[in-house]
């Protein structure tokens, strides 16, 4: 029982860093766990250079993070970047450009996972958006609970500007923070929203001057269920959030077929290969290569 408690003691003390899924280049871990011993509110750092582009051994290290803090006890769970200028830049395009078939179902089925991980997630969840968060990177934010974001930043859902259609449990985390008539207007124009923007709509809860500032107001934000019963907090979250979750539980594989036959097709292929070529150009300007 003692033995325990220290260990418990010693797990809080000290950072977890989570080293299963490393990125294959630099051998550094995708993501950066550390466990504050005063507050026990864990703190998630997205570590995928240059841009934490959801790729599969990047969502599947988000995923197991989320499982460690359920098991270690953990406060609240704060989602941020290391990345001091891109909270996440979405789903790599490497992986739905010119797909290998084996792998487009599994990173789909790995993008639904981290969804529903970070959708159910038991503790309090909050975003410090240090940075850009277009597509899957709004997605990431708006499953947590509380948004927290830097100035001068843009997040939104912004598919149609790269001529995808996003998936319909895709749009509920829109839905679940916009009233309809906006969330239906900004996914249809792929509306990318400013930071003041966001605030104004309620895409995110609050601005913050920097990132120390942004992950105090989460841990705030956290704090304000310290009076609630984890369990019953966590099962009224569930409850709340059971029908958006079914409406993709109840439909994975149609889901998956309906997006596998999507992503293929050779419009959608080409547009979203024009849409990569001019991002790699406009990178390439910046760093004066061209
Ligand atoms: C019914 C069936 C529906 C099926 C539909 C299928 C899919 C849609 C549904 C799901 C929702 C989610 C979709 C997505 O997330 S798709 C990804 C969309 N992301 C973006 O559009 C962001 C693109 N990136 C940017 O805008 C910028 O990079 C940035 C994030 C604002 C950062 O700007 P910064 O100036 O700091 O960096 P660079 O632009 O110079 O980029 C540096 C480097 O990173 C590469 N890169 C950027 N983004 C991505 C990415 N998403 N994937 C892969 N690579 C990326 C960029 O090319 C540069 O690399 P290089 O080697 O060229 O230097």
């Amino acid at each position: 029982m003692l033995r325990s408690k220290i260990l418990n003691r010693i797990r809080l003390l000290k950072p977890v860093i989570d080293r299963r899924c490393m990125s294959s280049a630099s051998k550094t871990p995708l993501t950066l766990l550390e466990v504050d011993d005063k507050s026990g509110i864990a703190t998630l750092s997205l570590n995928r250079p240059p841009v934490n582009s959801l790729n599969i051994d990047l969502m599947n290290s988000i995923i197991e993070s989320i499982t460690e803090i359920e098991g270690n006890k953990s406060r609240g769970l704060i989602l941020t970047s290391a990345n001091d200028r891109v909270f996440c830049a979405g789903l790599d395009l490497n992986e739905l450009h010119k797909p290998n078939q084996e792998r487009l179902k599994e990173f789909w089925a790995v993008f639904q996972d981290v969804w529903l991980a970070l959708h159910l997630c038991s503790v309090p969840t909050a975003a410090a958006i240090n940075g850009h968060a277009p597509a899957g990177g709004c997605l990431l934010a708006t499953a947590c609970e509380y948004r927290v974001m830097l100035p001068q930043m843009t997040i939104g859902l912004n598919e149609t500007q790269f001529g995808y259609m996003a998936p319909k449990w895709v749009m509920l985390s829109y839905l679940s923070v916009l009233p309809r008539r906006l969330a239906e207007r900004a996914l249809t124009q792929g509306k990318l929203f400013t930071t003041a923007e966001a605030l104004d709509v309620g895409l995110v809860d609050e601005i913050a001057a920097s990132k120390e500032e942004a992950l105090a107001k989460c841990s705030t934000f956290i704090d304000s269920f310290s009076k609630a019963n984890p369990l019953a907090r966590s099962l009224t979250k569930k409850q709340i959030r059971e029908p958006d979750v079914q409406k993709l539980i109840a439909d994975r594989a149609g889901d998956l077929k309906e997006c596998l036959e999507y992503i293929n097709s050779p419009l959608l292929q080409d547009g979203l290969g024009a849409y990569f070529e001019a991002l790699k150009q406009k990178s390439r300007s910046k760093a004066g290569k061209s």
